[in-house]
């Protein structure tokens, strides 16, 4: 998985969101990117799940077969892919390169296995793990957000306790943010980021 190609357009440092589904990894990264919007750029996953209600294609992920996305990863187009609650998902090298050619901040959104895979690169992000408060809460809001089917929920809260498991090996991330209050969460990721941030806008201001 060792893999320079992200590497060599090297400039600001990545950045991880892991954490379980429904824990707020979308609803925190969008606020980021609303208010930090030439500051930070998505790298857009391929997957072959389908598409929920509002979301775009090559904005939200590249929607694909599974034909299509096992030919590209033997193809050896992906940095890291994993399969999650039965559907494939990867981040493309295009999907980084893309965001780090403009000098903005690559956000990863990705599951554990993920992360697992990103370890053995060059990319060498800032990793940070969305927490929910509790499984109880968890299961609520993916019940409230009403995108699963009850198979798909069920396979989501088996990986969310594995996950939450995962996020307590010593070393795994970087800094861990309990998902309770929205505002609370949202104001830590940005103090973990701040510095990050400033050093974009910085460089943005003297060219
Ligand atoms: N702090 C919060 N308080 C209450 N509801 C929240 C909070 N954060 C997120 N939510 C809601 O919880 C649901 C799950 O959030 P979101 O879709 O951002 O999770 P996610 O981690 O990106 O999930 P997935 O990995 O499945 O994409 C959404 O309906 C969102 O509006
Ligand atoms: N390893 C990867 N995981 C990814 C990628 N893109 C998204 N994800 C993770 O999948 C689950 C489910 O996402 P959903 O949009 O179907 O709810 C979630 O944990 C994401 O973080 C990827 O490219 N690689």
């Amino acid at each position: 998985m060792r893999d320079a190609t992200t590497k060599a357009m090297a400039g600001p440092r990545p950045v991880v969101l892991s954490g379980p589904s429904g824990a707020g990894k979308s609803t925190l990264l969008k606020k980021l990117m609303k208010e930090y919007d030439s500051v930070f750029g998505f790298s857009v996953s391929h997957t072959t799940r389908n598409p929920r209600p509002g979301e775009e294609n090559g904005k939200d992920y590249h929607y694909v077969t599974r034909e299509v996305m096992q030919a590209r990863i033997d193809n050896g187009e992906f940095i890291e892919n994993a399969v999650f609650s039965g559907n494939m998902y990867g981040t493309s090298k295009a999907a980084v390169q893309d965001v780090q050619a403009k000098n903005l901040i690559c956000i990863l959104d990705i599951d554990m296995q993920g992360v697992r895979n990103i370890k053995r690169t060059d990319l060498s992000p800032i990793y940070i793990s969305i927490q929910p408060p509790s499984m109880a809460v968890l299961e609520k809001r993916l019940r409230d957000r009403k995108t699963e089917s009850e198979e798909s929920l069920q396979k989501r809260l088996h990986a969310a306790k594995v996950d939450m498991e995962f996020s307590k090996e010593p070393g795994m991330f970087d800094v861990i943010i309990i998902n309770e209050d929205l505002e609370d969460a949202y104001g830590k990721l940005k103090e973990t980021l701040i510095e990050e941030i400033n050093k974009v806008k910085k460089v943005g201001m003297s060219s």
